[in-house]
């Protein structure tokens, strides 16, 4: 075969290796890849077991390995790399069927495409794991010395880091001027390949090139050895620093808990939600106010701005995704359980909301023998049996809570209350004295006119917030709903919905949706089996990327209510470390107005 038709890749379609120096290698087979025959013998048995299902002998060649010249790897295969990898500056391995020599020297390149179990099984690896999810994360790589100590953390190993940081760098430089061998920068000329891989420069052309051949931002930057970077110690994991994901779910945000909260009292969830406010509420008030939160932050599960909700369908379509993704057993010590079925394309978890279970199905893709979410697709769940409490119920709102809009002869206002995991009110844009439609309204006087209705309701009807368990009768939220707009697909609705302390929900909500499915089908709208498309004002708009809105079928009828499918879909925003300095007077944070 000829060399050019050879690819030398990682699973993720990084180029690996060069055949002929820059001949893309494309390389598909599974396989382990170890850089020293000599490392085999030191592993656990473990990954002895590893090797002998893969079996590649491959070697290294540089100025302090051993030279060897076989790899056993085949045009075809795919290499996953040890973390080990870390540790080769240069090597040159040969590929089977056409005996050229493929250089590798770009190995590190390879480290995104790690697998974490991989790397969990061995805990040996970690420091090197920890290097890969950096650089996976275009984070600084760090330089010698400022790595966690660990197994590895030998003197050979710092020096490979350092290698390692040196080989991405020049990795760009070789791309862009192939076979030169010499900086472009400081001009330096190198006589052999490697010693360029050991070459620093510190001039702003290289660093621009770089800049230039990254499509983010420099994975690293020129931080002096020993010395840390503020960066990197703020994302250092201490006793009382709190690690979060964050999603959003058609512009709805959720701020998920990685690390940091204590464990709380309390067997069932609504004990624990109790622990969780009368012990840990600081933490909320500190990961969701401003300066660390703002006035909608909304963190996993089911806790919020103003307190702790016991519904949050927005947040179980992105925790969903997140549990699937996760691969860290103190995060979600079931993960490993997880089942991808085949035929579906699904994965289905259950998680246990404050009003009950929640059965979730994540659309998943199975990646180098391990499932995770597919973005591209609906994350669904079957929410607990939802029904309405009252249906075309006129409330008459006392001289004093009229709102502007409310016309004066008219003191009545026509509303639907229904259960989705949580008390909704329900009622139309035109019922509110708004009947121009939600899109026309001013958002301060909805906001007047619904807190003004919440009230009336939470004081005069509690009889309809009716629930067996006392921590679920309380009027969560209300739905104002669109006449006006109308939409080219039938079943579509345009609603709005103030909850809590009236934080306006950017996503159709979830559970409103159940709420509301419930509601059409005990009004005799909706049919089992029948489904309506919920929007918000930001889902509508796809313009603005939003996308779509949340499908809400009616699935099965049952003695305590129906039960619903919510569907919607939800995207990783970031990840970040929080913490709080010494004589920070904010440290859990402040709400303005
Ligand atoms: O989607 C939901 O159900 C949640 N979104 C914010 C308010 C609700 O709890």
């Amino acid at each position: 075969m000829a060399a050019s038709a050879v690819d030398f890749r990682a699973s993720n379609g990084l180029v690996l290796g060069f055949a002929n120096d820059n001949v893309p290698v494309h390389v598909k087979r599974r396989a382990m890849y170890f850089p020293r025959v000599e490392d085999f013998a030191a592993r656990p048995c473990s990954q002895k077991e590893d090797i002998e299902l893969a079996p590649i002998s491959s070697c290294c060649r540089n100025s302090s390995y051993t030279p060897c010249s076989r790899t056993g790897i085949r045009p075809g295969d795919e290499i996953v790399l040890s973390s080990d990898a870390a540790s080769v500056s240069s090597m040159t391995c040969c590929n089977e069927a056409d005996r050229e020599s493929v250089r590798a020297a770009e190995c590190l390149v390879a480290f995104p495409s790690l697998e974490k179990e991989n790397v969990r099984t061995h805990a040996a690896w970690t420091p090197a794991q920890d290097i890969a999810h950096r650089y996976r994360a275009g984070l600084r790589i760090p330089l010698d010395g400022t790595e966690e100590p660990g197994p590895h953390r030998t003197r050979k190993h710092s020096r490979s880091i350092r290698d390692s940081r040196t080989l991405v760098y020049n990795q760009h430089i070789h791309n862009v001027y192939d076979k030169s061998w010499k900086c472009d920068g400081c001009g330096t000329p190198f006589i052999k390949r490697y010693e360029l891989t050991q070459h620093l420069c510190d001039c702003p052309k290289m660093l621009a090139i770089q800049d230039e051949m990254t499509s983010r931002p420099r994975a690293f930057s020129r931080v002096p050895a020993a010395v840390m970077d503020v960066f990197h110690t703020l994302l250092q994991p201490t006793t009382h620093t709190i690690r979060v994901v964050d999603m959003h779910t058609s512009g709805e945000p959720t701020r998920i808990v990685v690390s940091g909260y204590p464990p709380l009292s309390g067997s069932t969830l609504l004990e624990k939600r109790r622990s969780a406010q009368s012990t840990h509420d600081h933490i909320r008030q500190r990961l969701m106010r401003e300066p660390r939160g703002h006035a909608e932050m909304r963190i996993s599960r089911c806790c919020f701005n103003e307190g702790y909700s016991t519904m949050c369908g927005h947040a179980t379509i992105a925790l969903g995704r997140f549990l699937v993704d996760t691969h860290d057993l103190d995060v979600f010590p079931n993960r490993e359980k997880l089942h991808h079925d085949a035929e579906t394309g699904l994965t289905t978890l259950r998680l246990h909301a404050p009003c009950g279970l929640i059965r979730v199905q994540v659309p998943t893709i199975l990646s180098d023998g391990t499932s995770k979410s597919d973005a591209s697709k609906s994350v669904s769940f079957l929410g607990v049996p939802s029904y309405s409490t009252a249906r075309g119920l006129k409330i008459a709102i006392p001289e004093e809570k009229r709102w502007p809009q409310l016309k004066d002869d008219d003191s009545e206002v026509v509303v639907d209350i229904a259960f989705g995991g949580a008390f909704y009110a329900i009622v139309s844009d035109t019922a509110l004295g708004f009947p121009t439609g939600l899109r026309s309204a001013s958002l301060v006087e909805l906001d007047t006119a619904t807190l003004a209705l919440k009230s009336v309701i939470a004081e005069s009807h509690k009889e309809l917030l009716k629930h067996p368990d006392e921590d679920l009768r309380f009027l969560y939220s209300v739905i104002v709903v669109d006449t006006v707009t109308t939409f080219a697909e039938p079943d579509t609705e345009l609603g709005i919905c103030f909850f809590a302390d009236q934080q306006i929900d950017r996503s159709p909500t979830g559970s409103g949706v159940m709420a509301r499915v419930a509601l059409a089908v005990d009004k005799g709208e909706l049919r089992i089996g029948e489904s309506r498309v919920y929007h918000s004002l930001v889902s509508l708009d796809a313009d603005a990327g939003a996308g779509v809105g949340f499908r809400g079928t009616a699935v099965e009828m049952t003695e305590e209510g129906t039960i619903v499918r919510v569907e919607g879909r939800a995207f990783y925003t970031g990840a970040a470390s929080f913490v709080v300095e010494d004589g920070d007077g904010l440290a859990d944070g402040f709400v303005v107005g």
